[in-house]
């Protein structure tokens, strides 16, 4: 695991579109796995910025994204699929034959499951997993349960994950209940795996992630177990590690 230090979210987003720059321009044909939620926007309009000026090339990549709220439609502006088309996908040249999301309108669960199962798999299998974090250690949607769920499956959201989300909605009433996501082994499966991780209310989650018990209470834990975990986060969401591991946050002389 490496734990790299940025002091604020416009650096902690740079540092991590680097990362995932690096990775297209290595492998033009790269799966990416995609996230949602506040935290990556930053990278997105790096990245966009950086597709701007040429240095970056979108045509042959692949992604696939890790969730989708059940019963929103495409053009739903809460949805995932419209966050991602609006935040990135349209101002680059990504194909979006090549683009994956969970479809939020399929009501046959398992139908759905095993659709997105079988696409991550004819993908071989993601390179580059981009991952947030949630107040209560989820990721993707993977909330804190009895036992890490394996592959693609729906979900009931957590509450706190509700009220969390409700701040995109005009309602709390408006949150869908429940939501389609990419299981952990299909998220352990990816080869590289990017946490970010932004703002002081992320700190003592963040902690117990990376040095807490490897528990399915806390979905992210389970990321310790990964070899090549690059987690990349800001000085408020690493304040509580700094205090107590401090050595293992990585300074690095780019600002
Ligand atoms: N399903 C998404 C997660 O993938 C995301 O990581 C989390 C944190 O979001 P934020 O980055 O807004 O804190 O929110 C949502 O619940």
């Amino acid at each position: 695991m490496k734990i790299i230090y940025a002091n604020d979210y416009q650096t902690m987003s740079r540092k991590a579109a680097n990362i995932l720059s690096a990775q297209v321009i290595l492998n033009p044909k790269s799966v990416l796995g995609l996230a949602t939620g506040s935290t990556p926007l930053g990278i997105y309009q790096q990245l966009i910025e950086w597709y701007r000026k040429g240095d970056i090339d979108f045509s042959q990549v692949k992604t696939v994204n890790l969730d989708e709220y059940c019963g929103l439609s495409p053009e739903n502006e809460q949805s995932y699929f419209y966050y991602m088309y609006h935040n990135f996908f349209k101002h680059i040249n990504i194909q979006l034959k090549n683009v994956h999301i969970p479809n939020g309108l399929e009501t046959d669960k398992e139908k759905e499951c095993r659709r997105y199962n079988y696409i991550i798999k004819s993908l071989g299998g993601i390179d580059l997993q981009l991952l947030g974090l949630g107040h209560n250690g989820h990721i993707g949607f993977n909330e804190p349960n009895e036992a890490f769920e394996k592959e693609t499956h729906c979900v009931k959201l957590a509450e706190e994950t509700i009220a969390a989300n409700s701040r995109f909605f005009s309602s709390l009433d408006e949150v869908p209940t429940h939501a389609y996501t990419m299981g952990i082994k299909s998220i352990m499966q990816a080869k590289k795996i990017l946490l970010i991780a932004s703002g002081e209310s992320k700190a003592e989650i963040l902690y117990q992630a990376l040095f807490g018990p490897i528990s399915p209470q806390v979905p992210a834990s389970i990321l310790q177990l990964h070899n090549d975990l690059i987690v990349v986060a800001d000085e408020g969401a690493l304040s509580v590690i700094a205090q107590r591991y401090p050595h293992c946050i990585e300074q690095h002389p780019i600002k």
